[in-house]
């Protein structure tokens, strides 16, 4: 089948290798010249485990092209997916204008029937909306069939989500329309469930908040544990026992961060309040993630003065496994660490040249070694392989003070013990160099 995937981001991008994997003919279209440049010399813009590999022997194959011309890949596409941003406005609301310009494109080129499949999260009745703004700018005698189907991948796992995820949903009103959609993700051999447009709108945003409530459930319980003095990590194992509540999602740290938590739960509480209803729970959920990602600082402003002291960050980007900074919970330390006058130096594997671009203020280096050498406290920001294996001896070595805030539990509290180390973790005891057990 011939495929159009507008928009070559973390899903766009994933989505049309995908599709060529599984035998397809895609073009993916994107108005940045530059990256489209980028990917059609076979370079992949964003740092996705497995993906460029994969990219490179579709386009090998002549099943995945790049393009900017959207006129030759809307005339392409037999069923186009619209996978573009919908950031937030300034009141948390979906922002549709990348969309809205796609559904005047997609109007003005389409020159056969179509299924337009909206993959790009937003807000519950968008869909209608996109018809119709597609048909008041069609110039040709064509059809225009409508299907949501909602992208669950994560970033950092985003080619194995591709291919192993637990579920496609198909939202759409039009018994035919499911057919096409049903036969062109076969090969994958997912569950796929079908339903109307508005509830598959919904399941996107639903499953998003209630996984992030999972978060701020989780990081309540370990500040309450803290004063407790029991140990998050035993807690959470303990539950996710519990098949009812299973162990995902219940890992405790500094809060969630990303492009799509932040932005969806926030959508959720307005899409949810122009209905009139007044979403608590999720609005409590996102002020226990504000806090939450705070909170480190503040515990470490209890401990010591920050003014004037080296201050190293490990981990930059939002989770491990992907150089995407959007609302990073590092951004808020680090502006946090400054504000107290901190002399903030930071290592990530992959995130630095995003970084730079949202913390112009902080000393960037290129391994663990430089960032906590001399340095008075180190804060473990992002739980990246390289920074849970680093041996824990460098940090006793290297430090003027060795001092570690640890934002992700990265550390078993019995092998930081082994180590003339200040640690203080989310939800569990410090270990205090004084209780050094060898
Ligand atoms: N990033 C993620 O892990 C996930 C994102 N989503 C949703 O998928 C959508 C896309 O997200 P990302 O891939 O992260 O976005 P992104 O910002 O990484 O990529 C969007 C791309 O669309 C392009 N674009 C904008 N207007 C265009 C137009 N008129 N024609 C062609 N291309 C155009 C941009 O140049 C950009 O390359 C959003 O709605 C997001 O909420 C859903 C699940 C996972
Ligand atoms: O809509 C989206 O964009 C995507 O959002 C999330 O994926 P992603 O943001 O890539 O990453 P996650 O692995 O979900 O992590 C999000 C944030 O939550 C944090 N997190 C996650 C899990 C956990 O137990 N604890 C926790 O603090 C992570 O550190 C990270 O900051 C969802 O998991 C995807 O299903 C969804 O498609």
């Amino acid at each position: 089948m011939h495929i159009t995937v507008v928009g070559t981001g973390y899903v766009g991008l994933v989505t049309g290798v995908g599709l060529a994997t599984i035998g397809h003919r895609v073009t993916c279209l994107d108005i940045d010249k530059e990256k489209v440049t980028r990917l059609q010399s076979g370079e992949v813009p964003i740092y996705e485990p497995g993906l460029a590999e994969l990219m490179r022997e579709k386009m090998a194959q002549e099943l995945l092209t790049f393009t900017t011309n959207a006129q030759e890949a809307y005339a392409r596409g037999k069923v186009v997916f619209i996978a573009v941003g919908t950031p937030s406005n300034p009141d948390g609301s979906a922002n549709l204008t990348y969309i809205t310009q796609v559904c005047a494109e997609i109007g003005m080129y389409a020159r056969q029937d179509m299924i337009v499949v909206t993959k790009s999260t937003v807000p519950v009745g968008t869909n209608d909306y996109i018809k119709e703004t597609i048909e008041r700018h069609l110039c040709s005698d064509v059809a225009i069939s409508m299907a949501s189907n909602p992208e669950f991948l994560r970033e950092g796992s985003g080619v194995h989500d591709f291919f192993q995820g637990d579920r496609i949903v198909i939202g759409t009103a039009d018994e035919p329309t499911a057919g096409v959609l049903e036969e062109l993700f076969k090969p994958l051999e997912i569950p796929i469930f079908k339903t109307d447009i508005r509830s598959a709108e919904m399941i996107k945003y639903a499953s998003n908040a209630f996984l992030a409530t999972k978060i701020s459930f989780i990081n309540e319980i370990s500040n309450i544990c803290e004063k407790l003095h029991a140990n998050i990590e035993d807690v959470a194992a303990g539950m996710g026992l519990d098949k009812r509540i299973g162990s995902q999602f219940l890992k405790a740290g500094i809060g969630y961060g990303g492009s799509c938590f932040p932005k969806d739960t926030d959508a959720l509480v307005q899409i949810a309040g122009n209905v009139k209803h007044d979403f608590q729970l999720l609005k409590a959920v996102i002020e226990v993630n504000n806090k939450q990602q705070t909170s480190l600082v503040q515990k470490a402003k209890q401990l010591m003065d920050l003014s004037g002291k080296r201050i190293a960050m490990l981990g930059l980007a939002f989770k491990p496994n992907t150089d995407d900074m959007r609302e990073a919970p590092s951004l808020v330390i680090a502006d946090q660490l400054l504000t107290e006058g901190a002399d903030v130096v930071a290592y990530d594997p992959q995130a630095k040249e995003n970084a730079k671009l949202l913390l112009p203020h902080i000393q960037y280096v290129g391994s663990i070694d430089e960032a906590i050498s001399e340095a008075d406290a180190v804060f473990l920001v992002t739980e990246w392989d390289e920074i849970k294996q680093y041996p824990l001896e460098q940090y006793v070595e290297l430090m003027r003070q060795p001092v570690i805030f640890d934002g992700r539990n990265c550390f078993e509290l019995e092998r930081v013990r082994q180590y003339a180390l200040d640690y203080y973790s989310i939800g569990r005891v410090p270990v205090l160099r004084r209780q050094i057990s060898v």
